[in-house]
């Protein structure tokens, strides 16, 4: 059974799917104080949030079990997702589920900026019929700047275009032949200050978007310039933006969104060029029960088939590509657990090298899964796919991915190799197609072993006899051997066996198996289960039963 949480309000009929799921509990509390919610987080797998929970370091500090926290809608600042990825936490969001509300809000708050119909609405219910006050400004023939051109940057401007508006844009992902199709032009920032009569914002709160709009900006406005802000609070420095409109050349603006929310700045709210919603830009009932919808049905695959979609904190991967690399990723981990079990020691430089075919893929879920295999072998089940790197940071070990050119001899070849001191083991990997994984070389030895739960590494002198003692040995003890595999750098020198066992190797064993004369050493290697967070892990079990 798992608990879901659910703060803010969210839409009952979007969460359908997890009241009727039988394996979840949903519960709703939606007027917690944070402390409140310190109490009871530990309780629950998943969280579901909108813009108004804070989701803190400092109280995920207390949410043990939770695996997935979902903001039923877009913007992930009031969750702290480090903090979220250091623990393994997922977060996932429901990009796009919102656009349409947020795009019409804005349209809606430019509307009615230029046409003051907040003001004139406000006078005309008070009693008081003024024709005179509210003479307001066309949309037709204006320039509207666009700053961020992303999913509702994009509609906003489809749409301001069809009321006969010229549409500057700016985003740092914005080509010129996007902005053509369009039928807007791609401009700097400088640019749009110069020309519009209108700016809108739609691009997160970042470092760099913070305090985008201020005095500096501002000042390179055009004269009569009207703000929207249906983004986030903080990308118009609030204190600024009131300057310019005291001071007659910013004409007004319309914000949804505040640097502190609820919003209670008087120079704000009682500025009579100043229209405010209460962050409303996704609040239609349509909006709502698909943001919901997305999150509820996120958090049950996550949960029931760990399959993640929309993760904040994790690469994110196409169907397809997800389904070509499904062999690399469980190969990627097997490796991880084999290198570092080869090395006995917690590494402190990591190298991972990609070759052939695998150098044109987005490997970065890749290197995460080797060393997730690697760093399992000491953290055990705190390492997922999510906090892998962070950890890896934290404990202080470098390492460095390279992509080459050639193919070492394999359409696709993986090298992993990990170092402690002067001691540094590799391991070589590929997936053949038709045959699947296979484990190529440790160290300097070439090999052909195909990754099993249980292996025995064996080595010895390169000399007659060594292989029928190891595995009559083997068969006093009743291990039976699945397949075997020897490799050697020169004729007489030092050579190494690999055997696939069929059930896992004692102690015991391990010490008879070294009083075989010419028997260097033995070791029993394990390869444990793979991640639970892999895209389409049902699929790849399937594959590789
Ligand atoms: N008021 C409300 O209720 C709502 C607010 N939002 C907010 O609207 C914003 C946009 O949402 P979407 O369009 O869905 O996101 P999106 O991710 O599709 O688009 C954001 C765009 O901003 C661009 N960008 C990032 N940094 C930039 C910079 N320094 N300068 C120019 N462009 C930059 C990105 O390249 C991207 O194209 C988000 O902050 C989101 O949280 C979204 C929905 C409702
Ligand atoms: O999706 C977003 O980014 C929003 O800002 C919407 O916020 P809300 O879910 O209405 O609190």
């Amino acid at each position: 059974m798992f608990k879901v949480l659910v703060t803010d309000g969210i839409s009952d009929t979007g969460l359908k799917s997890l009241f009727d799921h039988p394996n979840f509990i949903v519960e709703r509390q939606p007027t917690l104080k944070p402390e409140e919610l310190k109490n009871i987080i530990g309780d629950y797998e998943a969280l579901i949030v909108r813009s108004q929970t804070k989701v803190t370091g400092e109280l995920l500090q207390y949410a043990d079990r939770l695996k997935v926290i979902a903001r039923a809608g877009v913007g992930v600042d009031n969750i702290d997702v480090n903090a979220a990825t250091g623990k393994g936490i997922i977060v996932i969001n429901a990009p796009g589920a919102n656009t349409i509300a947020a795009t019409e809000h804005t349209l809606a708050m430019m509307l009615s900026m230029a046409r003051m119909i907040p003001q004139a609405h406000k006078k005309t219910v008070a009693g008081e019929w003024d024709r005179n006050s509210f003479k307001g400004v066309e949309l037709y023939k204006k320039t509207l700047g666009v700053i961020g051109m992303g999913k509702i940057g994009t509609e906003v401007a489809k749409r301001a275009k069809s009321f006969g508006m010229n549409i500057l844009g700016y985003d740092p992902y914005l080509t010129e032949e996007r902005a053509e199709k369009l039928g807007m032009k791609k401009a700097s920032l400088d640019l749009i200050a110069r020309e519009s009569d209108f700016i809108t914002i739609h691009t997160p709160l970042t470092n760099d978007t913070k305090g985008l709009v201020n005095d500096d900006y501002l000042s390179k406005t055009k004269k009569g310039v009207r703000f929207v802000n249906c983004a986030r609070g903080g990308i118009i420095d609030e204190k600024a933006l009131v300057r310019a409109i005291q001071a007659g050349h910013v004409a007004g603006a319309a914000l949804d969104v505040f640097e502190k929310e609820p919003v209670a700045d008087p120079e704000l709210l009682q500025n009579p060029n100043i229209i405010i919603t209460p962050h409303l830009g996704a609040s239609t009932v349509e909006a709502q029960e698909k943001v919901a919808q997305e999150v509820s049905e996120e958090i049950i695959e996550i949960l029931e088939t760990q399959s993640i979609r929309n993760a904040v904190n994790m690469p994110q991967m196409s169907g397809e590509t997800q389904q070509k690399m499904q062999p690399y990723l469980l190969l990627g981990e097997q490796m991880g657990q084999l290198v570092v079990q080869l090395l006995k020691h917690a590494p402190s430089k990591i190298e991972i090298n990609y070759y052939g075919d695998l150098i044109e893929e987005d490997t970065e879920l890749l290197t995460r899964t080797m060393i997730k295999g690697i760093l399992s072998h000491h953290l055990s089940d705190s390492v997922n796919l999510i906090n892998a790197l962070h950890l890896l940071k934290e404990q202080g070990v470098s390492y460095n991915v390279q992509k080459n050119a050639t193919n070492k001899g394999f359409a696709n070849y993986m090298e992993l190799s990990i170092t402690k001191g002067l001691e540094t083991t590799k391991i070589g990997a590929t997936v053949l197609n038709g045959y699947g994984a296979r484990i190529v070389k440790i160290n300097e030895y070439r090999i052909d072993v195909r990754p099993e739960s249980h292996l025995l590494l064996v080595k010895h002198q390169d000399v007659p006899g060594m292989i029928g003692k190891v595995g009559s040995l083997l068969g006093d003890y009743h291990i039976n051997i699945g397949t075997m595999q020897v490799g050697r750098t020169a004729v007489g020198g030092e050579a190494i066996m690999m055997l696939t066992l069929d059930k896992q190797i004692t102690a015991e064993v391990i010490r008879a198996l070294t009083l075989i004369s010419g028997l260097n050493e033995a070791k029993s290697l394990e390869l444990s289960n793979v991640d639970p967070f892999y895209p389409g892990r049902l699929e790849l079990e399937k594959v590789n039963k």
